[in-house]
């Protein structure tokens, strides 16, 4: 007999009743349930005690280093059969519900309602958040620095399309400081009214997620107009009230506007990832303390001469600290001077690295540390 040919298992017909193993096993988990309500209760009142110390102290109430390390923590003894990637998703629920339970936390993202910003911040955040969808990266911000927003989540870097030049440039003139990343998988879907691809005009869409499906549009809507608009929710918002627009957006932007999804995961590469920041102000929030598995993000400027850039790199090779990320971005002084956006591993407070930004620093026109924070333990 082919699997095809095996009887499939009957559904019990309606009026029958379960089986009564089905029914003992269902009895055993609501009463384990049970006892998961109580013991989660019991550390949101450890939470909440935690807030009363703080509050005395007048400490902030996120510690980023402390939550990496409970998941940390969590999936080092994991027994199974859970698997590891879901302790982080449940702990991350768990504590944000915690925590709102100190101080309920305003997120600010670029919306509307359905971006990848806002699945960044409740990837990060966890959905007990108080969500504040921004027009554009730049409100971001602005309501960050006005103090209308506790965090900003700002997209940096994309794997396929590079760097978020506006966002990178907007951190150059701001108080705000970084105080946590996070990275999605993109994935990007055709979404319209109907479910065709024909009489499709146009594709509106943010221009990062245009680039990125680019050699898709040209091979299947080589007719229609590229559009760009302030963000992919705003696309679909969009396309939601024109049956010939199409969006370039996700799934929960989909089930958001009430569209089709006509052609699922379109971007031109399959491991098409977009890396977050997480901005605070100074007055508000302080730097997270050493998790063991940190980053520090930095801008400086060398003057315009032959070998500057190499003398800016041999103190962190003289002290062994390794640099995950290189950017430049023009100066727009005229002189063909840079800002170069550097990651490096480790916390200040490690001596080998302290020596390392010290000695970057003396070579250094313009410096300026923009945060440590956790690296994303996806
Ligand atoms: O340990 C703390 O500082 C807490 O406030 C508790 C807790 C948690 O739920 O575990 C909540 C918020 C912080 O971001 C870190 C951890």
């Amino acid at each position: 007999m082919t699997p095809s040919d095996a009887p499939s298992p009957t559904p019990p017909a309606a009026g029958q009743a379960p089986d009564p193993r089905l029914l003992a096993l269902r009895g055993e988990i609501d009463a384990v349930d049970r006892q998961l309500l109580d013991l989660i209760n019991q550390r949101a009142r450890l939470a909440q005690a935690v807030g009363e110390v703080k509050k005395h102290e007048g400490s902030v109430v996120f510690r980023p280093e402390r939550e990496v390390q409970v998941i940390a923590n969590l999936k080092d003894i994991n027994p199974g059969p859970l698997a590891e990637a879901s302790v982080a998703p449940i702990w991350r629920e768990i504590m944000a519900a915690c925590r709102s339970l100190e101080t309920p936390m305003r997120v600010a993202y670029l919306g509307p309602a359905g971006t990848f910003s806002e699945e960044a911040a409740l990837a990060y955040f966890g959905s007990s958040i108080v969500r504040l969808p921004c027009i554009s990266i730049d409100e971001v911000f602005r309501t960050t620095t006005a103090g209308a927003a506790d965090f900003g989540v700002i997209p940096v870097e994309n794997s396929t399309e590079g760097v978020v030049a506006r966002s990178l440039d907007l951190f150059l003139n701001t108080p705000l400081f970084i105080i946590g990343e996070t990275s999605l998988f993109v994935r990007h879907n055709v979404l319209r009214r109907e479910n065709r691809l024909d009489g499709i005009e146009a594709v509106v869409a943010h221009p990062q997620a245009l680039a990125q499906c680019h050699g898709w549009l040209s091979q299947h809507l080589p007719h229609a107009e590229r559009r760009p608009v302030s963000s992919n929710a705003e696309g679909a918002r969009l396309a939601g009230q024109d049956v010939s627009l199409a969006a370039l957006a996700s799934t929960r932007a989909a089930n958001e506007y009430g569209l089709h999804v006509v052609s699922p995961a379109v971007q031109d590469d399959a491991h098409n990832r977009t890396r977050f920041v997480i901005a605070a102000h100074p007055q508000t929030q302080r730097q997270p303390g050493p998790s063991g598995n940190d980053c520090t993000s930095l801008i400086v400027s060398v003057p315009n001469e032959a070998g500057a850039v190499h003398d800016m790199l041999m103190p962190l090779k003289e002290n062994g600290v390794s640099m995950t990320r290189f950017e430049s971005r023009p100066a727009r002084s005229g002189q063909w001077e840079y800002f170069f956006y550097i990651d490096i591993q480790g916390h200040p407070d490690q001596p080998h690295v302290a020596r390392a930004l010290l000695g970057l620093r003396q070579v250094c026109t313009f410096y300026r540390q923009l945060g440590t924070y956790p690296l994303d333990a996806h």
